[in-house]
């Protein structure tokens, strides 16, 4: 008899990657649980249109987004700053949930919301130096499925993963040192996805003070 995965309540599924540690549970939350969490996301998280400067010129992201975290946990992304917002208890108990999940403690998390199949996020990695060396990033979707990309940094090998509705998605070690992932836009009509990363941001000051140790 073949062994399958799939047969499992909920599977974690390792993708074969080099360089990398990638693992894809397809069936993270129950369904009401993730039809409910999008609702509560959808209508209560603060999403924003943040714009990014490209070759001098002001751009809108193709996407709403919005950023929840400890105090402490101030993120620059595409050079853009974000203060967290305060803890909302779906979010809570979602960070608690990919703890478990993901052994590993979050204090932020970026909140992005994919309008249609013209919302899109472009190749990079999850490597400001405010995450660390290695960091664990839990990335749960909820919504319409999208195709999750990956692409090698030095051979150009590429990994596709289907994110389901309900499914996280964990990178760790390595990855985000040789690897960029991307959410590419599409020509067939998508409905509405939220997809939550969770992540662990460490005091710049704190690790330069823990280097000169
Ligand atoms: O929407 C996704 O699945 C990807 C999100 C992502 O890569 C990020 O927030 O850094
Ligand atoms: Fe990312």
């Amino acid at each position: 008899m073949q062994s399958d995965l799939f047969d499992n309540d909920s599977p974690v599924l390792s993708l074969p990657m080099q360089d990398a540690c990638v693992e894809y549970i397809p069936r993270f939350l129950g369904g009401e649980l993730a039809d409910s969490s999008l609702q509560t996301l959808v209508s209560e998280l603060a999403w924003r249109q943040d714009h990014i400067k490209m070759f001098g010129k002001t751009v809108k992201i193709p996407r709403l987004q919005a950023w929840y975290g400890d105090k402490e946990a101030i993120y620059t992304y595409s050079g853009l700053t974000m203060k967290p917002l305060a803890w909302t208890p779906c979010l809570l108990e979602l960070k608690q949930m990919c703890e478990q999940a993901a052994s590993a403690k979050f204090n932020g998390v970026l909140a992005n919301l994919y309008r249609n199949e013209q919302d899109s996020m472009g190749w990079h990695a999850d490597d400001e130096p405010e995450l660390g060396e290695r960091p664990v990033i839990a990335s749960l979707t909820l919504g319409e499925a999208r195709d999750f990309d990956f692409k090698h940094k030095i051979t150009g090998e590429k990994h596709r993963v289907r994110l389901a509705h309900g499914s996280l998605l964990i990178m760790s070690e390595e990855t985000q040192k040789y690897w960029f992932h991307a959410i590419s836009k599409r020509t067939k009509t998508l409905g509405l996805r939220v997809n939550l990363t969770f992540r662990f941001i460490h005091q710049l000051e704190n690790t330069v003070i823990r280097s000169h140790l």
